[in-house]
């Protein structure tokens, strides 16, 4: 789904950040990524959306090369990947249940009412579906992220250090839904430098664990 091999990437004018990443995301899998902060995991997760593009190595998703997308390409990537970014951001003027559905707006795709509800009603946000978003707490924000990344039925969901700024019992109740998803076919990655939400959802899920040390990538040992 996304095979590196031997990729670097190094910000414009700046020495490679990170370097020789051999790594295939495995359908069905759940993964994390994790890593010292700074050490590249959100960089790693733009490569993989095709918002950033590696310096050297070959890199492909869904059997494409990353560095010969055309725009229309780009479009379709974007619609098999769902993306919770590390701060998601809303447009505050309009109502939750229509952030979540923006994706398929922006598209020009009609809204599923009934799917919209039941997603929202998935991600516990039914009550918050006529709010602002402003109004939301960190956790409800984050569930309304998730609920907007996945609205295209993505094959791969990227989050970015989801939990970031959540207490235990919201971390883990937003960790629920991506074990579901996850439970559901999907391949999931979660970036977190949290080595206990990683301990605690390894107790529910097979999941491997990837390690960002010195700019290259490694499988992490079984301590976990
Ligand atoms: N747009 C950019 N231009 C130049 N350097 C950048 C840019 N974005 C990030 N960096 C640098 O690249 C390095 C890796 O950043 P990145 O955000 O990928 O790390 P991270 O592991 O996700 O960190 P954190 O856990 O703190 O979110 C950092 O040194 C950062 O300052």
């Amino acid at each position: 789904m996304i095979e590196m091999r031997d990729v670097g990437f190094g910000y414009h004018g700046q020495d490679e950040l990170l370097s020789g990443m051999t790594l295939t995301l495995q359908p069905g899998m759940f993964h994390f990524l994790t890593g010292p902060s700074g050490s590249g995991k959100t960089t790693l997760l733009r490569l993989c959306f095709a918002d950033l593009l590696p310096s050297s190595g070959q890199m492909t998703a869904f059997g494409q090369d990353m560095r010969a997308l055309s725009r229309d390409d780009i479009a379709d990537l974007r619609r098999r990947v769902g993306v919770v970014h590390q701060d998601p951001q809303f447009l505050d003027h309009l109502p939750v249940a229509e952030n979540v559905a923006l994706p398929l707006t922006i598209a020009g795709e009609a809204v599923d009412m009934e799917a919209l509800r039941d997603l929202l009603g998935w991600v516990q946000l039914t009550h918050h579906a006529r709010a602002l978003p402003p109004s939301l707490s960190g956790g409800e924000r984050q569930r309304a992220a998730l609920a907007r990344a996945v609205i295209l039925s993505p094959d791969l969901v990227l989050a970015d250090e989801p939990t970031g700024n959540l207490d235990w019992e919201m971390s883990m109740r937003l960790m629920q839904l991506l074990i579901e998803l996850n439970k559901s076919g999907k391949t999931v990655l979660v970036a977190t430098h949290d080595l206990n939400l990683i301990r605690a959802t390894k107790a529910q899920v097979t999941a491997r664990v990837l390690r960002i040390t010195g700019g290259s990538l490694h499988l992490a040992g079984a301590d976990l």
